[in-house]
């Protein structure tokens, strides 16, 4: 490296500016994600969408990264083609499928446009438009979940050692900072279904401009990497891949609760939160309006606390008493909400304050346990573990609806449903504890404060 002139991650300002371009790259990617939860009732009406059309829809996003493996392989590629070349690939799929959804619901092809007669042409169940709509969320998850996989390998390569489980808290505050805005921006533009058309394209342009945000990226990138004189095979793992490589990782044990955690933990709380704003109104007698209001407190909490939390961590450490903690408040918030009639405000911020801790102490925690060079594959194989219950669980909790309220009725009974997620909470918080003891015996660090690595 060239002593007298400082490499581009050295100074401060040069890491916030990376931070802050792919923040965007990911509040595009979760404004997308987030942008239809509002759009749901102008969907059934403008398309015809059924219930069970909508969440497929939803589902449809976790296909690819579960039943592919697409999050594990897209991390595979990325530890052996690099951040630049991995995630043009996969931010270029997001916004295809991006596209591809805003196209399947336009009038354009609604009019018999490009595809409509071969959309058409099987599954007569299904419509043409759910049809390509379904194809473009299956490539905007294909491309996003492996996108935010390479976000986190940047910043392990910009702040490693400098700040980075706040980077990481950052991170997912732009990730919240996107589905604040989805769910706010996107009906106020759809306009009470006037312009359904334009909300689904609005988001479909801001994941277009994600890319742009993210080829500006690669050039910082590559300036980086010439600065310290590696060329990109130097930042990527020469050897061939191997089944061991995954098979290595589940072998460590610290990895496997972690992975588990993340599974329990975040299908507790993303599906919950698909049902959350119909909880709140069944339960507390709320309009639509308001349980919407309520429900959007958490991701607006989310994006103060999680970096505060990150922040801590990285002076302080107790990244595994940060997890236990965080999913014993989730446990806790489930049951009050399953068995109580406690007013929802206390619960739902004290479940923001969860929702925090957990993401804050766990993804960063990563480097403590796998070396940089199977960073990309160890976090393709927790999303593509976490996508399992993403897809899995929002039909699991519709099921026992169904079944615990009987003929469908306006007003339903989640009990069984919340008390459900309790018991995945639970799963969580024993994952939690197994990871701090693995780490007591095999000394990982991963109780100890990022910045010291
Ligand atoms: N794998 C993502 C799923 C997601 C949710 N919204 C958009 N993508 C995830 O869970 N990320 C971690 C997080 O804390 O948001």
């Amino acid at each position: 490296m060239n002593t007298l002139k400082k490499a581009l991650n050295e100074s401060a300002a040069m890491r916030w500016g990376v931070l802050l371009l792919v923040g965007f790259v990911l509040s595009v990617n979760y404004y997308f994600y987030d942008a239809f939860s509002t759009l749901k009732d102008l969907l059934r009406a403008e398309f015809d969408f059924t219930n069970k059309d909508y969440g497929l829809f939803v589902s449809f996003y976790s296909v690819p990264n579960t039943f592919l493996l697409m999050a594990v392989i897209g991390g595979v590629i990325l530890d052996k083609l690099g951040i630049r070349r991995t995630g043009f690939m996969f931010v270029f799929f997001m916004a295809i499928g991006a596209v591809l959804t805003a196209y399947g619901a336009s009038d354009y092809y609604g009019a018999g446009g490009i595809g409509y007669s071969f959309m058409s042409s099987f599954m007569p169940n299904y419509s043409p438009e759910l049809k390509m709509m379904l194809l473009g969320r299956f490539f905007f998850g294909l491309g996003a979940e492996t996108s935010i996989v390479v976000i986190s390998k940047i910043l392990v390569k910009w702040f490693k050692g400098k700040n980075l489980a706040l980077a990481f808290g950052l991170k997912v505050g732009f990730g919240r900072l996107g589905t604040f805005a989805a769910l706010n921006i996107s009906p106020a533009v759809a306009d009470k279904g006037a312009n359904l058309t334009g909300a689904i394209w609005l988001a479909a342009i801001l994941v277009c401009t994600g890319l742009l945000a993210f080829i500006v990226y690669m050039l910082l990138d590559a300036k980086l990497d010439k600065q310290l004189e590696k060329d990109s095979n130097e930042t990527v793992t020469s050897k061939p891949f191997s089944f061991r490589d995954i098979t290595g990782l589940l072998g460590n044990r610290a990895y496997l609760y972690i992975a588990l955690l993340c599974v329990t933990f975040y299908s507790a709380v993303f599906p919950f939160l698909a049902y959350a704003p119909d909880f709140f109104a069944d339960k507390f007698s709320l309009t639509s309006v308001e349980s919407g209001k309520l429900t959007s407190l958490l991701p607006l909490g989310t994006m103060f606390f999680t970096p505060l939390f990150g922040w801590l961590i990285d002076r302080k450490g107790k990244s595994a008493t940060a997890m236990i903690f965080g999913a014993s408040t989730l446990l806790a918030v489930h049951l009050v909400f399953a068995l109580t009639y406690f007013p929802p405000q206390a619960p739902i911020i004290l479940l923001g304050i969860a929702f925090s801790l957990v993401p804050a102490a766990m993804w960063p925690s990563m480097v403590k346990l796998v070396d940089d060079s199977q960073i990309g594959t160890a976090y393709g194989l927790m999303y593509s573990i976490q996508n399992l219950g993403l897809w899995g669980f929002p039909i699991i909790a519709g099921s026992i609806l169904d079944a615990t309220n009987p003929g469908n009725p306006e007003v339903s009974d989640y009990t069984a449903t919340i008390l459900m997620f309790a018991a995945v909470s639970l799963l969580g918080l024993i994952f939690a504890l197994l990871l701090k003891f693995e780490d007591k015996k095999k000394g990982f660090g991963v109780e100890l404060p990022l910045n010291k690595k």
